[in-house]
């Protein structure tokens, strides 16, 4: 039996008509269970109800439908107790600007009602290289550093949930990348992390389950493994030298397609499998006499995906 320390079960939420702006229903009935120590990544594109689903998590919107339990404990009767277990680092820093690193940080522990604990404190500030620059005003600091004090702001009260809304999003590859080996570390320490993202490459390299969302709707969850390989869709892009009216029947068996007026062959191919056809493919087009001047691969977009997933546009 897997241990569930979360579990979100038939929550809705309408956004009730503003003015001139109409209802809208972000979240549609949506049942998840997290397991304990796991890292969970939600990707779905903009729009989807990511950042509504986390809200109603933390108790900063209100459900309107269904119930939300952490550890069996009921998020809305027994706010306190659940919110405390839970770390949220947003997308912004909405923190008082003249403030020291320390004093921000501290004062996100005392909010839990945890007792001060400066070594704790210090081994944080340190760990996400914060600590020079603890008595510097979080108005003084790169982007790069609020990030940074955003997610120790979030781990100053010991939860045992982290989540981070979008933590790629305007952030460097340095900052993506001890943030990556961040989170690792506190899932060894038996913290659980779920992330929201629209880069399938976050999900992949983080992830040991992921949930699509759309539209409001939690398509599916999955072992990463499993949706990776469902996912993992390449296309190889040959712009030939002279274009082609149609596919010449000596390259059937790899389904290929013409783009851009017959200058473009496009060959989609599974990344994930043992053999991708193009070694194959190229010495046929050789055979073939078709030449190309250029080559280019891309992965599938999420957009792609979603098309392959739900037969729409999200
Ligand atoms: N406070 C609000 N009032 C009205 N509508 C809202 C509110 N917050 C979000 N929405 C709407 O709910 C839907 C889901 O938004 P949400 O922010 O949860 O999506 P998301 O997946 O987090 O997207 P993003 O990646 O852009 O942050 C959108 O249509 C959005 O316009």
């Amino acid at each position: 039996m897997t241990d569930t320390i979360l579990s979100i079960a038939g929550v809705s939420k309408t956004y009730a008509a503003r003015g001139k702006a109409p209802a809208v229903t972000a979240l549609h009935a949506v049942d998840l269970d997290i397991r304990r120590g796991e890292i969970f990544a939600l990707l779905g594109p903009n729009g989807a109800g990511k950042t509504t689903l986390i809200s109603i998590v933390c108790g900063i919107v209100v459900p309107s439908t269904g119930a939300i339990t952490i550890d069996g404990i009921d998020t809305q009767t027994g706010y306190r107790q659940a919110r405390r277990r839970i770390g949220l680092v947003p997308q912004e820093l909405a923190t008082d600007a003249f403030e020291s690193v320390l004093a921000t940080v501290s004062f996100s522990r005392r909010l839990f009602g945890r007792a001060a604990n400066a070594a704790y404190i210090e081994q944080l500030l340190r760990d996400l290289a914060l600590w020079d620059k603890r008595n510097a005003k979080i108005m003084e600091l790169s982007g790069g550093m609020k990030r940074r004090v955003l997610i120790a702001k979030a781990l100053a009260h010991e939860p045992d949930i982290l989540f981070l809304d979008e933590p790629s999003a305007g952030v460097d590859v340095a900052l993506r990348r001890d943030m990556w080996n961040m989170v690792r570390g506190l899932r060894e320490r038996g913290v659980t992390i779920i992330l929201t993202t629209h880069y399938i490459e976050e999900a992949e390299e983080m992830a040991d389950r992921v949930g699509v969302i759309a539209k409001g709707k939690l398509l599916l969850v999955d072992d990463k493994t499993a949706l990776m390989k469902k996912l993992g869709k390449r296309q190889l892009d040959l712009t030939l030298v002279e274009p082609l009216a149609a596919i010449p029947p000596e390259l059937a068996d790899w389904h290929p397609s013409l783009e851009h007026d017959g200058h473009t062959l496009r060959y989609v191919f599974d990344a994930t499998g043992e053999r991708t056809g193009i070694p194959s493919f190229l010495n046929r087009l050789s055979e073939c006499g078709i030449a190309f001047k250029d080559l280019e691969t891309s992965k599938s977009s999420l957009e792609d995906i979603f098309v392959d997933l739900v037969g729409e546009r999200p």
